[in-house]
């Protein structure tokens, strides 16, 4: 039996805000249980329990592993790293799709490189553009949005709020969307019957992404158009899965999304994207800003730069 757990840190490009939290790197744990992997990084702002929180539950779990039981964490980023370094992987995989890119940035600095960022896109503009909203004045953002429908007529356009608007602020918000170039907008309030009366008064499509990983009550509407999972979020992959069997009932798409992991993490999101929703364009463009990775090109997990908090090996 082979077990160990690490502590990982890589620097963002540059410092991030995550609901009011500035970041400059990334922390997160990496569990190995017989060769295979898992990631383990709780996101500040969005997740409920903390990095020692995670490390204290990983090091119950990996003992009891030890002693010939069951690991049974309780913690969504713990159920899920454990569940990816348990899980038998299937060997043959429908091709990985290409992220749909995510801007990030203040709109005015978004607008004066517009030029720069189409021109990076060269001939293949994406069909699909994210873009967070509520966070800058709301002229601001609408004008970013008119830019980007005019500039690419043929992307469709998901918008985030990350509930941060009151209804009437979202109201005010959807009534000046050009609604034939947005695709949904993502959770644009706190609770899940303001988002819903902000669709039926406006005409816009949401999606849910909090609501999912808080657990909160609910339902189908037809303005509902798709879940994005976060499985660090919501943790195990068996919860997970009975969401995008849920979708499926529902005729809902399901967007798989990440929580800012590293290479490894997205790695793994990117492969459960193409087993669950093998036609949607997952929501993982997040890796361009962390400045370094934890695996090598080969694929190996480079453990030399990281801090070891559990090992144990033998030949039982
Ligand atoms: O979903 C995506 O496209 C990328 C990931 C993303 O946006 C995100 C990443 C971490 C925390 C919250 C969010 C979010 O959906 O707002
Ligand atoms: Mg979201």
């Amino acid at each position: 039996m082979q077990l160990a757990l690490y502590r990982y840190t890589l620097p963002f490009r540059q410092p991030l805000m995550f609901k009011g939290i500035r970041l400059a790197r990334r922390e997160g744990l990496l569990v190995t249980i017989n060769g295979q992997w898992g990631e383990i990084a709780p996101l500040p702002g969005f997740s409920t329990e903390t990095l020692a929180e995670a490390e204290a539950e990983s090091l119950a779990c990996l003992a009891a592993i030890k002693r010939g039981d069951k690991a049974t964490p309780t913690l969504p980023s713990v159920q899920f790293g454990f569940d990816c370094a348990q899980r038998q992987w299937p060997a043959i995989l429908s091709p990985l799709l290409r992220p749909y890119p995510l801007l990030q940035g203040a709109p005015a600095a978004l607008l004066g490189n517009l030029d720069n960022i189409v021109a990076g896109w060269g001939d293949l503009p994406p069909t699909r553009l994210k873009l967070k909203v509520a966070r800058y004045a709301m002229e601001e953002e609408l004008a970013l949005i008119n830019q980007l429908a005019t500039r690419l007529p043929s992307a469709q356009l998901i918008l985030d709020a990350n509930g941060g608007w009151t209804r009437e602020e979202a109201q005010r918000f959807c009534t000046c969307l050009p609604l034939d170039h947005i695709d949904y907008l993502e959770e644009p309030c706190a609770a899940f019957a303001d988002s819903i009366a902000v669709a039926e008064a406006t005409g816009v499509s949401i999606a849910l992404d909090e609501t999912l990983s808080r657990q909160d009550a609910w339902y189908y509407h037809p303005q509902l158009k798709a879940l994005v999972i976060k499985p660090t979020l919501i943790g195990s992959l068996n919860a997970c899965q009975a969401l995008v069997q849920r979708a499926r009932a529902d005729n809902l798409r399901v967007v798989i999304s990440s929580s800012f992991e590293s290479d490894l993490g997205l790695g793994q999101l990117a492969r459960l994207a193409s087993e669950w929703t093998p036609n949607e364009p997952p929501g993982l463009d997040t890796g361009h800003w962390l400045a370094e990775r934890v695996t090598s090109a080969a694929g190996e997990v480079m453990t030399e730069n990281m801090h070891c908090l559990f090992k144990m090996e033998n030949s039982a």
